[in-house]
C-alpha cells in the first residue's frame, strides 16, 4: 500500500468522486477511500436529478438510468394538481437513476483517471501537524495506516466526522435536518414520466412525499419532514406508512431507505490549512428539494481543480484553498441561499395557505415565464408571500441583471 499522495479523498459518493476524477486528470497523485465494501450500497437517496446538471459531469449511460422523466405532478393538500412539463427546460428535465450503478460509475471514472480506489477503508483521524493537516489515519481490514497528504478531502456524507476533526464546525441543528424514509415499491400504477409531490400538513408537516419512477412499475416512495417535526411522536416512517396504505395498499415493497438531508444552508467555513469539505460534508444539498447530488458533483470539481492548482504553487494553506470557498460559494452557493429563504417561508405555510398557492398556479403554462414572471404570478396571488420572500426577489433580480450585463 502507498502510503503518500497529493491527494486523500476521504468518501466515494458523488462528491469524492468528482473530486478524485478532477484532481487525478490534472496529474495528481490521488487515493479515494470509501468505508463500505461496495460502493453506493446502501442507498439512502430518491435518485433524481437534473438531466442538464449532470451532463456537465458524465455522459448519461442506460445502465443507470432508470426513468427519463418529462415533468412533475405537484398536489396541494386539497388535491388541486399543478403540472409543470417538460417544454419549461426545452426538454430536458430529469433521470432517475439507479445510484448503486452510478455511484460505482463515478468511482470507476476516477479510478479511470489515475486514481487509487480502496474500499472497505475508514479514516479513523486526521494526521495534523503545526495546524495543518498533513494525511489520514485509516482503518483498513483490521490494520491501521497512516497515509501522508498534501491535501485531504472530507466527502464523508451528511455524517460527516472529518469537518469536526479538522476543527470546522458542521453542527446541524435537528431543525435543520430533513428526516426521511423511503420505500422501493412495485405496483403503485404511477405513470412513469412523471414525478409526483404530496403537500399538506397531514402528509408530510414541513415537508413532501415524492414519488419516484424507477422502471418496470417501480418506484421510490419516500418522505422528507422536518427533524424537528418528528417530536410529537410520529416519525418520518409512520407517515410514510400512512400515506402508502391510504394511495397504494395493494403495492409491495421492495427496499426501506432511511436518512437524513442537512438543509440548513451554507456553513461558515468549509476549508482548513490542507483540508476542504465537498458535498454534503460541506451541508451543501438544497434546502428546498434536499437534492445534494448535482451540488456535490459540482462542489468535487472546484475543490479538485483548486487541489491541484494549490499544489502547484506549493501553497496549500487555507489562504490558498480560499478559492474554492469564494467559487463554490459563487455558484452553488448563491442557489443554496435563494433555496434557504424560499424552504424557510414554506415550512410556516398553513394547508390553506398551500391551497390557495395551488389555486393561483393550477392551469398556469410555466413554459412561457421566465422566473421572474412566475415570482410575480405568486407574489400577485399572495401577498404574504411577497413579503416573505422579498429577498429572494432581490437576489432574482439581481442575479438576472448581472446574467444579462
Ligand atoms: C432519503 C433521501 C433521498 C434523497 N433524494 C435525493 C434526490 O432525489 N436527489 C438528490 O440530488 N439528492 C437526494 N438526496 C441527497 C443525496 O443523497 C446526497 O446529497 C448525496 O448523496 C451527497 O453526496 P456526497 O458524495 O456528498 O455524500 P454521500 O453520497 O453520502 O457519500 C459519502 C460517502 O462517504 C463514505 N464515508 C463516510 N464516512 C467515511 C469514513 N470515515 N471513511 C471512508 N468513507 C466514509 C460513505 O460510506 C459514503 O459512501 C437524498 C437523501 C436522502 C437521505
Amino acid at each position: 500500500m502507498k502510503n503518500e499522495y497529493d491527494v486523500v479523498v476521504i468518501g466515494a459518493g458523488p462528491a469524492g468522486s468528482i473530486t478524485a476524477k478532477t484532481a487525478a486528470e490534472k496529474g495528481l497523485s490521488v487515493l479515494l477511500i470509501e468505508k463500505r465494501q461496495e460502493i453506493g450500497d446502501p442507498v439512502r437517496c430518491a435518485e433524481g436529478v437534473s438531466k442538464v446538471w449532470l451532463r456537465k459531469h458524465i455522459e448519461p449511460d442506460h445502465r443507470w438510468i432508470c426513468a427519463d422523466v418529462k415533468g412533475s405532478r405537484i398536489f396541494a393538500p386539497d388535491g388541486t394538481m399543478i403540472e409543470m412539463a417538460e417544454e419549461i427546460a426545452g426538454g430536458e428535465v430529469g433521470y432517475v437513476l439507479e445510484r448503486k450503478i452510478f455511484d460505482r460509475a463515478l468511482a470507476y471514472e476516477a479510478s479511470k483517471a489515475g486514481a487509487d480506489v480502496m474500499v472497505k477503508t475508514r479514516a479513523t483521524d486526521l494526521i495534523i501537524e503545526n495546524n495543518f493537516i498533513k494525511g489520514v489515519k485509516v482503518s483498513h481490514l483490521g490494520q491501521s495506516y497512516d497515509i501522508k497528504a498534501k491535501i485531504v478531502i472530507g466527502a464523508d456524507g451528511v455524517e460527516s466526522k472529518v469537518g469536526r476533526w479538522a476543527g470546522i464546525d458542521t453542527a446541524i441543528k435537528p431543525a435543520d435536518i430533513e428526516t426521511c424514509a423511503q420505500y422501493l415499491m412495485s405496483g403503485t400504477g404511477i405513470d412513469q414520466n412523471y414525478c409526483y409531490f404530496y403537500l399538506g400538513n397531514d402528509v408530510a408537516p414541513a415537508g413532501y412525499v415524492w414519488i419516484f419512477p424507477k422502471g418496470n412499475d417501480m418506484a421510490n416512495v419516500g418522505i422528507g419532514i422536518m427533524g424537528n417535526k418528528s417530536g410529537n411522536g410520529k416519525h418520518a416512517i409512520d407517515y410514510l406508512n400512512d400515506f402508502v396504505n391510504d394511495k397504494y395498499p395493494d403495492a409491495k415493497i421492495l427496499e426501506v431507505d432511511v436518512g437524513g438531508v442537512p438543509v440548513c444552508g451554507s456553513i461558515e467555513k468549509t476549508i482548513a490549512n490542507g483540508l476542504m469539505l465537498v458535498g454534503d460534508a460541506a451541508r451543501q444539498s438544497d434546502p428546498i428539494t434536499g437534492g445534494g447530488i448535482i451540488n456535490a458533483m459540482e462542489a468535487g470539481k472546484i475543490a479538485g481543480e483548486v487541489a491541484y492548482n494549490a499544489i502547484s504553487k506549493g501553497d496549500v494553506s487555507a489562504n490558498a484553498l480560499n478559492e474554492y470557498e469564494i467559487k463554490w460559494r459563487e455558484t452553488i452557493g448563491r442557489e443554496i441561499d435563494n433555496s434557504l429563504i424560499v424552504k424557510d417561508t414554506f415550512v410556516k405555510f398553513t394547508d390553506k395557505e398551500l391551497n390557495s398557492l395551488g389555486h393561483s398556479l393550477e392551469g398556469v403554462n410555466f413554459s412561457s415565464m421566465s422566473l421572474i414572471e412566475l415570482l410575480y404570478a405568486l407574489f400577485k396571488a399572495n401577498k404574504k408571500l411577497l413579503w416573505d420572500l422579498r429577498i429572494l426577489f432581490k437576489n432574482v433580480v439581481k442575479y438576472e441583471l448581472d446574467f444579462e450585463r
